[in-house]
């Protein structure tokens, strides 16, 4: 591949990264010397930051908090805002003039991607260094490889803009003799849409482009984690979480590494109109975890329960043939059922179920799919949760499942730390409710196994939350462990029993 580095000055020879352009890639970041794990790769401070797009919330476009009562709004142009004093109120005052003229809402709900854009736009004239920094990028209208739904997104966007925003503003220009946006044409909207449509980053309530951190490329076994810090005007930390050789490219994960290849890839479709090659996307056992497997229900005569995959997962329409005959499935007909499975199961756990009752449901749903398949695992997540006396072998059982899978899918603790906090928390609490069932002060040496088990647990997982902590708010998760560690210390005391806790 035809990969370029862009030219630097003297004052970036101390970075780590540089940057790169690939045809069909446009701009990443790539290493420029070794880089180890837990090294900070770059702090970077967002150019612009507005509400994030939701249907089903307020958020205030001044400081993005949800709002409650649907009539907090802008007295001006009839948008969310938590009150007259909103600290960020500034931030709303240059496009509250453009909303006002038609205060529409796109169907049912505030467009905030409208906004942004709107938003971008003003900077024209507000900001002219962060307008620059903007226009700059590249749009990846004409790429090759830009699929027709994101070009038909971008067109429909633009469109609405033009009709329902520029065109009262430009006949107001006429009649006051001041431009609030000088440049405004088509191409200029489309080109707005399209870098804020690929490159906007979300944390909380908000939407967040960075100058750098967003060309940060995508990837499902991605080598970096980032933190977005709230308290610090959200600023990102990018940090390494493992060795990145010299001439590696740079990744995060855009996706919830939880699902299955045909749903991240899906996911990854919609969102920033990518396909997906990585490591992971190619293998159809998702690194032995079957994480998509169905299972093969075989013919009429020969039930077979043989383990359907997708043959090529990256193709588009790849055919999922068994490990044991030959039958093989078309992928829409996989797609389709499995959507309607999903759908199934958030109906099921919305009902607020009794423990019995979601077992059950897996147990139904572990018929079609493999017992590791990445809606099973949604289940016996949410069964783990539940505190249910006398289960505990079989809570721990599924804690060890999926603790194995995500070791494999995340093995760097890039995106899934309060993910194994939570099972870890769980594994301790289950193994410790069968230390005190089964502990017997005559016979402490049988319990010893157990005891140097619950004490690794607390180690791995007093570990894992420093590490969030440096970056995140994760004090509460931190503090339950230390609690435990405590009590448990206290227990082995009155037992008289010594294990070495460092
Ligand atoms: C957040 S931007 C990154 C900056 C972008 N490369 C650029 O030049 O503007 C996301 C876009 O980068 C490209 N991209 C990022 N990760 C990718 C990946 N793993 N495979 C293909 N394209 C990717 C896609 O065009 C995507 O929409």
């Amino acid at each position: 591949m035809d990969e370029k580095v862009e030219e630097k000055s003297s004052e970036d020879n101390c970075k780590a990264y540089e940057i790169g352009c690939i045809k069909d890639l446009g701009k990443f970041l790539i290493a420029k010397k070794k880089i180890e794990a837990g090294d900070v790769i770059l702090v970077d401070s967002p150019v612009i930051s507005g509400p994030k797009c939701t249907k089903d919330e307020y958020i205030c476009v001044g400081c993005c908090k949800t709002i409650d009562d649907e009539d907090q709004r802008c007295l001006a142009c009839g948008w969310p805002l938590c009150s007259a004093d909103c600290p960020s109120l500034t931030v709303h005052s240059a496009e509250c003039q453009i909303l006002k003229l038609c205060p529409t809402k796109a169907g049912d709900y505030f467009s905030n991607d409208i906004l942004m854009i709107l938003r971008c736009l003003l900077l024209q004239t507000t900001q002219k260094d962060k307008w620059g920094v903007i226009i700059s990028w590249d749009d990846h209208l004409q790429d090759k490889n830009t699929s027709k739904d994101f070009l038909k997104k971008i067109q429909e966007k633009c469109t609405f803009i033009e009709e329902i925003y520029i065109k009262p503003l430009k006949a107001q220009e006429k009649i006051s003799g001041k431009p609030l946006l000088p440049r405004a044409s088509k191409d200029v909207i489309q080109k707005v849409c399209a870098i804020l449509h690929k490159n906007l980053m979300e944390c909380d309530n908000r939407q967040i482009l960075y100058p750098l951190a967003s060309l940060l490329e995508h990837n499902c076994l991605p080598n970096c984690l980032e933190f977005i810090q709230e308290k610090n005007n959200y600023n990102i930390i990018v940090k390494a979480v493992t060795t990145i050789s010299k001439g590696d490219h740079i990744t995060l994960s855009y996706t919830n590494i939880l699902c299955g290849t045909q749903e991240r890839r899906r996911h990854l479709k919609e969102l920033k109109d990518i396909c997906c090659f990585c490591q992971r996307c190619k293998d159809p056992t998702e690194f032995n975890t079957f994480l998509s497997a169905m299972i093969c229900f075989g013919t009429e005569e020969d039930a077979c329960k043989g383990v359907q995959l997708p043959q090529n997962p990256i193709e588009e329409n790849p055919k999922w043939i068994c490990n044991k005959c030959d039958i093989k499935l078309p992928n829409k007909d996989v797609l389709k059922f499995v959507h309607h499975l999903n759908k199934e199961v958030s109906k099921e756990l919305k009902k607020n179920p009794s423990y019995d009752e979601v077992n059950e449901f897996m147990g139904k749903l572990q018929l079609f799919l493999h017992e590791s398949h990445y809606l099973v695992n949604k289940v016996k997540y949410q069964l783990i949760q539940c505190q249910e006396n006398g289960r505990e072998d079989e809570q721990l059982k599924w804690c060890q499942e999926l603790l194995d899978i995500v070791r494999k899918i995340d093995p760097y603790k890039a995106r899934l730390g309060l993910y194994i906090s939570t099972l870890l928390t769980k594994q301790f609490e289950s193994k410790r409710e069968l230390l005190l069932q089964s502990f017997s002060p005559d016979q402490k040496e049988n319990s010893l196994t157990l005891i140097k088990e619950l004490r690794n647990i607390l180690t791995e997982n007093k570990d894992l939350l420093t590490f969030l902590c440096k970056f995140n708010d994760e004090e509460s998760l931190l503090k339950k462990n230390s609690e435990h560690e405590v009590i448990l210390r206290e227990w082995l005391m009155e037992q008289s029993i010594l294990i070495d806790f460092n």
